[in-house]
């Protein structure tokens, strides 16, 4: 839990709200009663929304901005925030600036700012620039993995073992996201058996973690639950996670079933930034603000400060001239 007192990690849970909102003074139960068993203790959360929350601002974001924000994520205590994006600037102008982003943000011990890469190119541009952690994405869609990454999964998969082996040598991990793992824009549904598939791929080639993305945010608790139970059976736990987008309002029941089932591992985007530029509709990530918010209200360790993280997407929605997609956030304004 690092050096965050109690009283802040449960900031805005239920308890807080009784009392500091409601006025309620009786009857309120301590927190370790909400501490519901069965959900692992500690969650970590992966911060997505410097890259897969800003990647689809079609203004370009000032580098300022981004190094800004980055800063006062990690001073939230976000132990991961993914930084950036070393893909082709003619496919995703915002992430041009990666490497003075990766160079300019002050990096904090025990912080980890991984950096998706898409080929061997990125991969050594990342390196370059002092990436210490990388990201290779993946999908479970034909028509996806197309129109996002340019080849087919196979050819994608191919390149990626090139890059896993040129991590590896050097000591650097790799994460594997398997984008529509719970649906397609272009094919619509996608059985778990193929999201399985990949997934086992990405991890035997080395990715030690494997995020499952939701990325048009189609899924319920059910078609999470399905999928969930045959990516187990061949993926450790530990190495699973949960990439939610919130499109039709399911994200924080997808991450209840998800963390329900043991998974430790969420990706968030602070303000609830984000969509996928090939993903035409898909709206942002889950907020971090409110997948804190029901993990401080479940009694579960995150190491991650609320009221920080709230400050920070107060911040960047301010540059963007932007409302705040977070429920906490827009609660909290207006009381
Ligand atoms: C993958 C490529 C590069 C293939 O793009 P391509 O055009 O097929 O690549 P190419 O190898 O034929 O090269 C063409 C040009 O791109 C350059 N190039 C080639 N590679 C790089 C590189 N790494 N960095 C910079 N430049 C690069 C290369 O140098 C060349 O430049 P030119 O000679 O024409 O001047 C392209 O399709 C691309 O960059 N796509 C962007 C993909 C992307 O960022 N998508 C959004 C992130 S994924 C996501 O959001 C989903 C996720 C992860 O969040 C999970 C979820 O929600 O599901």
């Amino acid at each position: 839990m690092g050096n965050v007192p109690t009283a802040v990690k449960h900031c805005l849970s239920y308890q807080h709200l009784l009392k500091e909102h409601l006025g309620v003074t009786e009857g309120v139960p301590p927190e370790q009663e909400c501490q519901i068993t069965g959900f692992p203790q500690h969650i970590k959360i992966v911060e997505v929304g410097p890259r897969d929350g800003l990647q689809n601002e079609k203004v370009i974001v000032p580098t300022g901005i981004k190094i800004e924000l980055i800063n006062r994520l990690s001073e939230a205590g976000l132990s991961v925030i993914e930084a950036t994006s070393f893909v082709s600037s003619k496919w995703v102008p915002q992430m041009a600036d990666h490497k003075e982003v990766l160079q300019g943000i002050k990096k904090y011990a025990g912080v980890h700012y991984p950096v998706l890469t898409p080929n061997v190119q990125g991969f050594h541009s990342a390196i370059a620039a002092g990436a210490t952690e990388i990201s290779v994405f993946a999908a479970a869609s034909e028509s996806f993995s197309k129109m996002n990454i340019n080849c087919s999964i196979e050819e994608s998969i191919v390149k990626y073992e090139e890059v896993v082996r040129s991590a590896r040598d050097m000591n650097i991990p790799v994460r594997g996201y398997v984008s529509c793992a719970l649906g397609c824009p272009y094919e619509g549904c996608i059985v778990p058996e193929r999201v399985t598939e990949i997934a086992k791929r990405l991890y035997s080639m080395g990715c030690y973690e494997i995020s499952l993305g939701d990325t048009i945010g189609i899924g319920t608790p059910g078609s999470m639950k399905l999928m969930l139970d045959m990516v187990m059976k061949e993926i450790p736990l530990s190495s699973l996670a949960v990439h939610c987008h919130d499109t039709y309002g399911q994200a924080l029941a997808n991450i209840l079933t998800a963390i329900q089932m043991g998974v430790s591992v969420v990706d968030s985007a602070v303000a609830g930034l984000g969509g996928c530029p090939y993903a035409k509709g898909a709206t942002g990530n889950v907020a971090t603000e409110d997948v804190l918010y029901m993990l401080n209200g479940l009694g579960i360790d995150t190491g991650v400060n609320l009221y920080k993280v709230m400050d920070a997407g107060n911040f960047i929605c301010k540059a963007l001239n932007k409302k705040t997609n977070s429920k906490v956030a827009q609660a909290s304004l207006s009381s």
